[in-house]
């Protein structure tokens, strides 16, 4: 018995050995670097750890006071560098090394598993490779009468809802978009739009704030701590929700799926997601993993991306009348007309105003990686396994590489400016071989639905007094019910729902009555 108490003591005393000099060897590289004063002991711990808004307050502005490459220890024993130089992002994300993700994904896993989004670099190369098909330009014409029938249908029911009603559009935009993804992702059609109370968008909200909160709690990025907390019974209860889901998404493919192939009529070349994972005879449990990355990831990222599309064009009754101009130009006059994919990558201004929005309003601020070695660049040196963060917010208001940064000014990318946009500068959708897999499907979308609600009839303009905070830029995320969860956010979101309704709803509402 003592001789098996003193061995797990031993190999314990080695463990924290070995780290202890592990650390000490990364403190050493990494402490030369700029960066908020910290204690070599508990690092910046007590600098990040308030709460949520203030995390994301301090991280953007540490690339104002720091500079471009920022060494954070708000986890004592894992340093983050926050990197913000196009030369470092370049070489991070420009190579096939340094795919793998960082600590910040684990509290995806309970509900992503090992899907595309969290799987380690060999599993996620063969995922990548086994659903590249379902992103590629020659199914892009299947994708129309999936925007058609969903965007008709938001057409309607914002029409339904009388000129005097106060309609909190990004809401709706959202219920639109996650009708649209689950029918794009998995061939099944959805109704949110019509039935949005079913507990799944309540379950998902609130996962996704305690994600929030644990990725900048390294307390509560320690599993032993997390799993002892209420936060992880709730985020256990709406994995149960949310995994109901995707067995409906599933069960319900399965059944259709035979049914075509009875009658020989299922659609060979134009295959989603869920089909070439079906077809790849992907486990029962690993499948829904991947029906819940692909939604959650294909969803809330261009909902807010229209929304504030749409917020910014009410602001702007120019850019309004000039991409009025051009999708009048190339749809003609009947609110009926069908956007084929042509017309969509015709509208080249729409595009500028979506690809600003993305600049303005960043909607993924920053995303993570492990370096699989070292980089050296001018002189500095980041070890292998370090964790950085690639700033995308900070490069994107970085007066810079985008003069008067939080200007709305599409005509940044208008062919004659873009050429001059520094590369690895403007990264809404990252680079590399990890980058976004659903980028053109997202814009396909994006400028489908903008189009629809034409926007830009240029009646009445609803002029904001007040501008959205920085934080209220990613609380479409929390747009639903967390007041269970998490009370602190309460005021935001009220903040959030209270600007964007004002001031896009009832513009939007204007026009569309009209
Ligand atoms: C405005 C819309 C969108 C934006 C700004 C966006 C942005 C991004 C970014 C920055 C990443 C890298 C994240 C990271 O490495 O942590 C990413 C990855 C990803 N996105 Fe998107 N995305 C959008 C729309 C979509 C859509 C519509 C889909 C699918 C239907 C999608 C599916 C994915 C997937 C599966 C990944 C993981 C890719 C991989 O690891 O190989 N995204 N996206």
């Amino acid at each position: 018995m003592y001789v098996i108490l003193i061995g797990i003591s031993l190999v314990i005393l080695v463990l924290f050995l070995r780290s202890l000099y592990a650390r000490k060897v990364q403190y050493k590289a990494l402490s030369g670097l700029p960066g908020p004063p910290s204690n070599y002991l508990w690092g910046n711990l007590f600098q990040f750890s308030k709460n949520i808004e203030d995390t994301f307050e301090s991280l953007v502005q540490l690339n104002n006071h720091y500079g471009s490459i920022v060494v954070l220890w708000a986890n004592p024993w894992k340093p983050l560098v926050v990197l913000s130089h196009p030369k470092f992002i370049e070489r991070v994300l420009s190579t096939n090394m340094h795919v793998s993700k960082t600590s910040l994904y684990e509290g995806m896993k309970p509900f992503l598993g090992q899907s595309l989004v969290t799987s380690d670099v060999d599993t996620w190369k063969r995922q990548r490779k086994l659903i590249n098909p379902a992103f590629q330009p020659r199914i892009f014409e299947s994708f129309i009468p999936v925007f058609e029938f969903h965007g008709n249908k938001l057409i309607n029911i914002l029409k339904k809802k009388g000129e005097n009603a106060i309609i909190d559009v990004p809401e709706f935009i959202d219920l639109y978009v996650l009708d649209t993804i689950c029918e794009l992702m998995t061939n099944v059609r959805t109704n949110f739009q019509e039935t949005s109370d079913n507990g799944y968008l309540e379950a998902r909200s609130n996962y996704l704030t305690i994600f929030m909160n644990r990725a900048y709690s390294w307390l509560k990025r320690i599993d032993a701590y997390f799993s002892y907390t209420r936060e992880h019974q709730i985020q256990q209860k709406c994995v149960e929700v949310l995994k109901k889901f995707s067995q409906f998404l599933l069960d319900t493919r399965r059944e259709s799926r035979k049914k075509q192939q009875a009658l020989g009529t299922d659609d060979e070349l134009n295959k989603t997601v869920l089909d070439l994972f079906l077809d790849a005879g992907v486990p029962e449990h690993i499948l829904r993993d991947h029906i819940d990355t692909f939604i959650v990831a294909g969803h809330d990222t261009p909902g807010s991306t229209i929304a504030f599309a749409l917020y910014e064009l009410s602001r702007h009754p120019k850019l309004q009348a000039k991409v009025l101009e051009e999708s009048t130009q190339i749809l003609g006059r009947d609110p009926n007309t069908v956007i084929t994919v042509q017309d969509s990558q015709n509208m080249n201004y729409l595009e500028c105003v979506i690809k600003e929005t993305l600049r303005h309003r960043t909607t993924i601020p920053a995303h993570e990686r492990l370096l699989d070695e070292d980089i050296t660049i001018d002189g500095i040196t980041l070890p292998k396994r370090t964790e950085v963060s690639i700033a995308i917010y900070a490069t994107h208001h970085d007066e810079k590489y985008f003069p008067n940064p939080n200007t709305f000014d599409p005509d940044r990318f208008l062919p004659e400016n873009a050429d001059k946009i520094q590369p690895y500068t403007y990264l809404p959708f990252t680079k590399g071989p990890r980058d976004c897999i659903g980028k053109t499907m997202a814009m396909l979308l994006m400028k489908s639905i903008i189009t629809k609600l034409r926007i830009g009839k240029g009646k009445k303009i609803v002029n904001p007094p007040l501008q959205p905070k920085l934080y209220d830029l990613y609380m479409p995320i929390f747009n639903y019910d967390s007041k269970k969860c998490i009370d602190m956010l309460e005021k935001e979101k009220e903040k959030c729902i209270i600007a964007l309704q004002h001031f896009v709803d009832l513009y939007i509402l204007d026009t569309i009555c009209d």
